[in-house]
Order: structure tokens, then sequence, then C-alpha cells
């Protein structure tokens, strides 16, 4: 499919492609640059969202319907640590520690789980859940990886809602308790914020609104990428 669609989109004229909105144009720029000498891409080439929120923004709500609606493998920073931690690696005690202090685990070990889980994901369309963390993070992978977003959701929740949604989760995490939560609102702000400044400084992120319900929210959600796929099926036609 990719292929396809990288080739058919070089077929079409400037003129044309300036009437679509700006987050479509690039993403018509990421194919094309991936494209061999006769203009059809050359490689696999994932379309990677990141969607990023304070802790219990309601990123992971969010993404299962994202995922689900529109075909997208989701990738939870925080889950694949998670397993990791239970799975007793060598970085399992590690990563518990700074879960529950509610710090970042180091980017080569989080880099190296999201790498794996990109690697034998069944679609191409990728949401990473929960990271960057930190502008070194995003740094790291963009390295590591070699390649930015596409797309940024940023999920907007005032904090007593978010304290809220986390003390009524029940599912038994490490870091859902007053203590934690506290610090996670504190990295949040001080080194999560950062990355969002930075790709809304490139265009990339949408930022929602993420009060009212889950179908209020999600309602919000699909528009941004129901408007995406709409305007890549008609490029396609
Ligand atoms: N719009 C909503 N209204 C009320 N509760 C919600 C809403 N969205 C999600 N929740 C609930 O709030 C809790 C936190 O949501 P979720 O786990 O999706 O957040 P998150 O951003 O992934 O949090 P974390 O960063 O801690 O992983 C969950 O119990 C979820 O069911
Ligand atoms: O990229 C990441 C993602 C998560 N962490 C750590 O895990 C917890 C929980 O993450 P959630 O996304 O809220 O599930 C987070 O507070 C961090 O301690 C991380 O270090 N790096
Ligand atoms: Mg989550």
């Amino acid at each position: 499919m990719w292929r396809r669609f990288a080739h058919l989109s070089l077929s079409i004229s400037r003129t044309k492609l300036q009437s679509f909105e700006p987050t479509v144009l690039k993403l018509i720029n990421t194919f094309s640059s991936d494209s061999g000498s006769d203009g059809v891409a050359s490689s696999r080439k994932p379309f990677i969202t990141f969607v990023l929120g304070g802790p219990g923004s309601g990123k992971g709500t969010q993404c299962e319907r994202i995922a689900s609606t529109f075909g997208f493998a989701h990738l939870s920073a925080g889950e694949l640590l998670r397993e990791e931690m239970s799975s007793h690696s060598e970085n399992g005690e590690l990563i518990r520690n700074v879960i529950k202090e509610g710090k970042i685990v180091p980017s080569a070990i989080t880099i190296s789980l999201i790498k794996k889980a990109i690697d034998s994901a069944t679609s191409d369309k990728i949401l990473i859940d929960g990271f960057p963390r930190s502008e070194e993070n995003r740094m790291a992978f963009e390295k590591i990886i070699g390649v930015e977003p596409d797309l940024v959701i940023f999920f907007e929740c005032p904090e007593e809602e978010m304290v809220k949604r986390i003390l009524g989760r029940n599912q038994g995490r490490i870091d859902d308790n007053m203590e934690t939560i506290r610090k996670r609102l504190k990295i949040f702000e001080d080194l999560n914020m950062p990355v969002v400044e930075h790709y809304s400084s490139k265009g990339k992120v949408h930022k929602i609104t993420a009060t009212g319900t889950v179908d209020e929210i999600f309602e919000r959600v699909r528009q941004v990428f129901a408007s995406l796929r709409w305007q890549v099926t008609v490029i396609i036609a």
C-alpha cells in the first residue's frame, strides 16, 4: 500500500498539492522523500504518531479507539516497560524503581523495546503512546530510529481531572498513588512539555481538549485521523 501511495502522490501536480492541509502535505513529502529513482518507495516506512499528554489524560483509552477505528498498531511505552518489569529481565528492578518514583527510564531501554514492537507490528500505522517523555528521549529516538513522527496528538487535561481519573483507575499500578502522581505531574510539566513545544514549533501537534466523555473526546480525535484518511483516499483514486 505504501509503495502505491508514494508512486501516486508523486504524480499529483504542485498546484493540486497546495490545496491540501499542511499535515497531509507533510505526509506526502514523507513518502516522496523515501522514493527510489523510479519514483516508487524503496522501503517500508511506517506512519508514526506520538500520543502525548499528562498522566491520566486518557492517552491509552483514546489510543485503543484510534487503533480499532483506523487500523493503527498501539504501542504504549509505559505498558512495554511494565511488561519488561514483570518479565524479571536484567532491567526489571531498575524499571520498577524508576516507575515507582515517577521518573524516566533511560532512553536506550525504552527505545529498544519500542523498536522491537515496531518491527513486529502488523500495521504500518503506528501509535506510540506516552513517549517521548523528555527532549533527551526525543533526540535519542530520532537518532536511533532515524525518523521523526509524522503526527503528534497532545491531550490537554486539567490536573484535578487527571488526578481523579488515576485514583479511580484501580488497575494495581505501582505508580497510581498520590505521592507518585505528584512526582509524575512535575516531570510532565518540566520534561514532557518541552517535547510538545518542540513539535508544536514544527507544526506537527494536534491539541485535543481531553475533558468530557470518552466518546466526546474521541469525536475530536476522530476528526484529525478521518481528515488524513479522506485525503489519502482522494490521492489514490
Ligand atoms: N474521558 C474520560 N472520562 C472519565 N474517565 C476517563 C476518561 N478517559 C479515560 N478515563 C479513565 O481514566 C483513567 C486513565 O485513563 P488512561 O489510562 O487512558 O490515561 P493515560 O493517559 O494512558 O494515563 P497514564 O499516563 O497514567 O498511562 C482510566 O481509568 C480510564 O478508564
Ligand atoms: O517512555 C516512557 C514511558 C513511561 N515511562 C515510565 O512509566 C511510567 C508509566 O507510564 P505511562 O505512560 O503513564 O503508562 C511513567 O511515569 C514513567 O515512569 C518512562 O520512563 N518512559
Ligand atoms: Mg497509559
